[in-house]
């Protein structure tokens, strides 16, 4: 039976990244997608374990190959997620997280109906901006150019099966780890079938 596909989104400096480094060593049977970005790596950032670095060039020859389950350009930068890797989990039965901006999420919507899209949402636009400057891995202009989104992608939280608001961390995850429980036991998925012994 194929893994569940679930997506988490939410405005830069939201705490996708921290949030999903808990849930994640909670959840063994939970992978997390590594995309491929044409960004240049900030601070600690390793090539293959934060993301694949690609140059423009290669990033739009994998494009050109259909190899992005999808992909999307953002805050000048492209970003996208390698489908091989991810269809290959999904059919081991392994569940795949994605975290991507809203133009992904909606791509993932339109191909891959079952995916339960998560939103994370911040207490404040106050805080927001209060952890994108504190987190320091950003210039000035690059702050000023994800703070330009931030309406626009808190406006799309509608599109979403699920928000969480990210205000205490734990609270946050255990709420991302109860929608990922819940998903598994949906009856109409089947997968509760897994739980039977044999
Ligand atoms: N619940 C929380 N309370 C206080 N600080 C938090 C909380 N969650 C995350 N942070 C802090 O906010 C900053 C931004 O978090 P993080 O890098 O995880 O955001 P992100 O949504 O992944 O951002 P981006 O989309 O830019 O990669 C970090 O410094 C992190 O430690
Ligand atoms: N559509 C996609 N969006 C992605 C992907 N990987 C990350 N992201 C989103 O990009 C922004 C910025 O990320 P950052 O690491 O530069 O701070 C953020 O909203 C991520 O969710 C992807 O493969 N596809």
């Amino acid at each position: 039976m194929e893994g569940l596909l679930f997506v988490l989104s939410g405005p830069s400096g939201v705490g996708k990244n921290t949030v999903l480094k808990e849930v994640l060593a909670k959840r063994p049977d939970l992978t997390y997608s590594i995309s491929a970005t044409t960004r240049p790596p900030r601070g600690q950032e390793v090539d293959g374990v934060n993301y694949y670095f690609l140059t423009e060039e290669q990033f739009l020859a994998e494009r050109q190959q259909n190899g992005f389950l999808e992909w999307a350009e953002i805050y000048g930068h492209y970003y996208g997620t390698p489908k091989k890797q991810v269809l290959a989990l999904l059919q081991k039965g392994q569940h795949v997280i994605l975290d991507v901006d809203i133009q992904g999420a909606a791509q993932i919507r339109q191909n891959y109906a079952n995916a339960v899209l998560i939103f994370l949402y911040p207490p404040s636009i106050a805080e927001l901006i209060r952890r994108l400057r504190e987190r320091n891995t950003e210039d000035e202009e690059a702050i000023r150019k994800r703070l330009a989104y931030i309406e626009k992608e808190l406006a799309a939280v509608e599109f979403y099966d699920y928000v969480v608001v990210n205000d205490r961390l734990d609270e946050a995850c255990m709420r991302v780890e109860s929608i990922i429980n819940a998903e598994e036991v949906r009856v109409t998925r089947g997968y509760w079938k897994r739980l039977l012994n044999p």
